[in-house]
């Protein structure tokens, strides 16, 4: 331990704790804090000794340069002992070491260092001189002497020096110690500190600068050579990861950002030039010089690649599901089909909703390449005209898979659908061709599903939910998750509707059709509570069947819908490793898009009315039929019974049977709508192998697809559950393009007029005599509207995460209007639902 005469410990304590900065005293040489509360020592009798200079208003530290002020600064004891301090070091390098040692010394034990009892100068600043000497006197490439450490930002500048050079801002700080800038306002410092016991004798921290925070240009000062000169390099050498291999902790602070903001920092020399670098040759002579020279290629490297690569960072964020659509999404979404975009501004006519749209996906087989020649001669397929040729491989005379030739020729049977893909079909030509359109379908309002359907193994999963390797093998429902979004910042830009998307995943599964909430684990956060007791399938009078109680999470981003579906896929029974090809034959996953949307409209009298409701794009990855469509139930052994219902209902659909067998299976009825009513835009992918071997299950599913592709589908007994955007019209008819409900308008006008003055794309249904039809009374109401029927802004609104409660029809209302209007008068429902709106607690969070 140093000692001199005239030193006293007793009131070290405080301005050790304080800081250096002694404001208004010129013969106290000042130190670099933001803390110090100067005034006390000046009143205090050791400081009368001082003489007295107010500093600038403001001047958190004072910056010192000229070697004589700081030594004029100093009482005659003092000067002395930093003199003798420094020839101590001059003659004997370890000293310099011991009294970087000192310096180090936690703040705590400060206190019995004492200090000079004629100017109060503490025994810490008076060794910081003779380093701080030692330094301007010694070779540039002296190292363990960092004691001044350089912080400066803008304001410190413009503050304390208004009239100085920029560039000899300099102040002393205690190592050791976090320095913050007072009242930095948009600029500030960062400060990296070392912690551990490796740097013992070295540096221990060293202020970040950063001149140039407004534009997020940051940059390390050199101080005193601490970090070597830059140097031309050949490329970066890859910093090791500091903690691990110095045992240190290196934490940054800054008074005006967060460290995150770090990683857009560039380190630069304090000239400006680009951060330094250093060869393998020169290896850093000190642990804390290597240290900060790994750290500031560590930065300049994360800040580059983030530079260039943005998005890849947050796909390398690991997923806690199995699969990881969230990431993909965030870092590679697919490019949206043009045609998807285009039809925002383009709603016209919407053909096609009278009928399920069958197309066709043919699996390359697994079997020996030779059987391809097999594949041409049973399959023919022609893309442009949209048709498939099957040929009976037992009746052709290029057989050669073993298939026994019959006497006669049979004729070949032809096929015709909406799109036929090949065996050497993408993934983003399936998506496009069939994604687009029933997205379109959503945002207008309509209902929309896509389901797959085919024999065992044939890419059916493929289809819908693809891989997560890569943008090109990405399925139908991350695809339809990020179009979706698209769709809808496109049509919230150009018509002010507000949109919320919630999703939900069910699976039925098992011969006994369990029906089990894929998202219960997420919304609950349980893990035991995967089936959901609360989830059924719910008949109602109007609405038909409707699951109830499955979780409906709200769904802000792409990126949030793509991690519910990872969510889902980890709670599907196929996922379990034990699962076995009767498990995955009757698992049937349904993937729901909720979209709700409204908007706010001027009505003809000086009012505004609100119109929205909700949509829902069913996305549905079916099980395998093993047999499932030869004539008897019984001939199938490992039957799944919800593909054999499914079939059943087809085939009494197709026919124009009176009586639809729904209620067969769960399946069947969850499909109702999607099948048979004509507010549902649907899409069917069937899958088909290229095999001859495979020819007769091909068979059945093509002759089954087709009679779904002939279907047409009938107004409902129901209303849609949706908003019910598209009008409950013929196939044929439908002229006008499907459409938000309008909510009861406040101040006149609105409904009753017929008018839809927002959107001059989209014509006004209201004049139509069909718009008052079922499909417009939705059993499920989305609220928008406050008491009083006033919007809700999106600060207002709150969201419980939990799903939209469900909002029957009141009967009563129903049987009054029921003789006159139909089911039930159109603004009396609305205004019946939005009574209930009003008292309801819950709104949504709108994006
Ligand atoms: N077009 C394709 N391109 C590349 N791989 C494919 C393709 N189709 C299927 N596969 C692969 O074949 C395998 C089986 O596909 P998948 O599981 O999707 O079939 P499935 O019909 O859903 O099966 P299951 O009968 O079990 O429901 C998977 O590994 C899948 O990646």
């Amino acid at each position: 331990m140093i000692s001199a005469p005239g030193w006293s410990g007793a009131d070290g304590q405080g301005s050790a704790e304080r800081g250096f900065t002694v404001e208004g005293c010129p013969s106290v040489v000042p130190m670099a804090s933001g803390d110090v509360t100067p005034r006390k020592r000046l009143h205090s009798a050791e400081e009368a000794h001082c003489c007295s200079r107010p500093a600038p208003e403001g001047a958190g530290s004072i910056p010192i340069s000229e070697e004589t002020e700081e030594k004029a600064a100093l009482c005659q004891p003092c000067q002395r002992k930093v003199s003798e301090l420094h020839h101590s070091s001059l003659k004997e390098p370890s000293y310099t070491s011991l009294l970087l040692d000192q310096l180090q010394t936690p703040r705590g034990h400060e206190a019995g260092l004492g200090r000079c009892q004629v100017c109060s100068t503490p025994l810490l600043q008076l060794r910081q001189e003779a380093l701080h000497a030692l330094s301007l006197t010694s070779a540039p490439s002296f190292l363990p002497q960092p004691a001044r450490i350089t912080v400066s930002t803008s304001k410190q500048m413009s503050r304390s020096q208004p009239s100085s050079s920029s560039s000899s801002p300099s102040s002393l700080m205690a190592l050791g110690e976090r320095h913050r800038v007072q009242g930095a306002g948009s600029k500030g410092s960062v400060q990296v500190t070392v912690a551990g016991t490796q740097l013992t004798g070295s540096l221990g921290s060293v202020t970040i600068q950063t001149q140039q925070y407004l534009e997020g240009m940051w940059s390390i000062s050199r101080v005193n050579n601490f970090l070597p000169q830059p140097k031309p390099v050949s490329g970066l050498t890859a910093g090791a990861d500091v903690q691990a291999s110095e045992g240190q902790t290196a934490t940054l602070t800054t008074a005006t950002t967060t460290s995150t903001a770090l990683t857009h920092c560039r380190l630069r020399g304090h000239t400006g030039i680009p951060a330094p670098s250093v060869t393998p040759s020169h290896p850093p002579s000190s642990p804390a010089t290597s240290f900060f020279v790994r750290a500031a290629q560590k930065l300049n490297l994360s800040s580059k690649r983030k530079k260039h690569q943005p998005s890849l960072l947050h796909a390398q964020e690991p997923s806690i599901y199995p699969t990881n659509f969230t990431g993909i999404l965030q870092a590679l979404p697919p490019p949206a089909p043009p045609c998807l975009l285009r039809a925002v501004s383009k709603v016209k006519d919407n053909p096609g909703m009278g009928k399920v749209k069958v197309m066709m996906r043919i699996c390359p087989s697994l079997e020996a390449p030779d059987s391809g020649s097999d594949s041409q001669s049973f399959l023919k397929v022609d893309s442009r005209k949209k048709q498939v040729t099957l040929y009976d491989p037992a009746s052709s005379p290029h057989s050669s898979s073993g298939h026994r030739r019959s006497a006669t020729v049979a004729v070949p049977k032809i096929f015709a659908f909406d799109a036929v893909f090949t065996q050497d079909a993408s993934q983003a030509e399936v998506c496009s061709g069939t994604v687009a359109e029933v997205i379109q379908s959503v945002v207008n309002g309509a209902d929309g599903c896509i389901f797959s359907f085919g024999q065992v193994k044939l890419g059916k999963t493929y289809t819908m939910i693809g891989k997560d390797s890569s943008t090109q093998s990405l399925g139908i429902v991350p695809c339809a998750i990020s179009w979706l979004f698209k769709l809808i910042n496109e049509r919230k830009e150009k018509t002010g509707t507000r949109f919320s998307v919630r999703v939900s995943a069910v699976e039925i599964f098992g011969k006994d059709e369990e029906l089990k909430d894929l998202l219960s684990e997420v919304s609950t956060g349980s893990l035991q509570d995967g089936q959901s007791p609360g989830i059924h399938l719910k008949e109602d009078p109007i609405c038909g069947t409707q699951l109830q109680n499955q979780s409906e999470l709200r769904a802000p981003t792409p990126e949030k819908a793509a991690f519910f579906l990872d969510a889902a896929i980890s709670a599907r029974s196929t996922t379990r490793p034990d699962a076995d090809e009767d498990d995955r034959r009757n698992s049937h996953m349904l993937f729901t898009l909720h979209v709700y949307q409204y908007r706010m409209e001027k009505s003809g009298k000086g009012g505004s009315k609100v119109s929205g409701g909700r949509s829902r794009l069913h996305l549905i990855d079916l099980g395998s039929c093993e047999k499932v469509l030869s004539k008897s139930r019984d001939s199938g052994g490992g039957l799944c019974l919800s593909l054999n219902a499914l079939g059943n209902v087809i085939m009494a659909l197709a026919n124009g049977a009176k009586h639809i067998p729904y209620r067969d299976s769960k399946l069947t009825m969850l499909l109702t709508e999607s099948l048979g009513n004509i507010n549902c835009r649907t899409t069917m992918i069937a899958h088909i192998s290229d095999s001859p071997n495979n020819y007769a299950e091909s068979l059945n599913t093509i002759q089954l697809a087709s009679r779904i592709h002939r279907m047409r589908k009938k107004k409902s007994k129901y209303a849609s559950s949706s908003s019910g955007g598209e009008s409950s019209c013929e196939e044929g008819r439908i002229r006008k393009p499907p459409h938000l409900r309008p909510f009861p308008h406040r101040g006149g006008g609105g409904v009753e007029d017929g008018q839809w003055p927002l959107d001059p794309d989209l014509p006004c249904l209201m004049s139509d005599p069909e718009y008052a039809s079922s499909s417009e009374q939705s059993c499920d109401t989305v609220i928008y509207v406050g008491p009083g029927g006033t919007a809700i802004s999106d600060r207002e609104l709150s969201d419980n995460e939990g799903p939209p409660a469900f909002v029957p029809i009141i009967p009563s209302l129903n049987r009054k209007r029921s003789g006159k209007d139909g089911p039930m008068d159109r603004d009396h429902f609305f205004n019946a639902t939005l009574l209930r709106s009003c008292r309801r607690d819950w709104m949504y969070r709108w994006q």
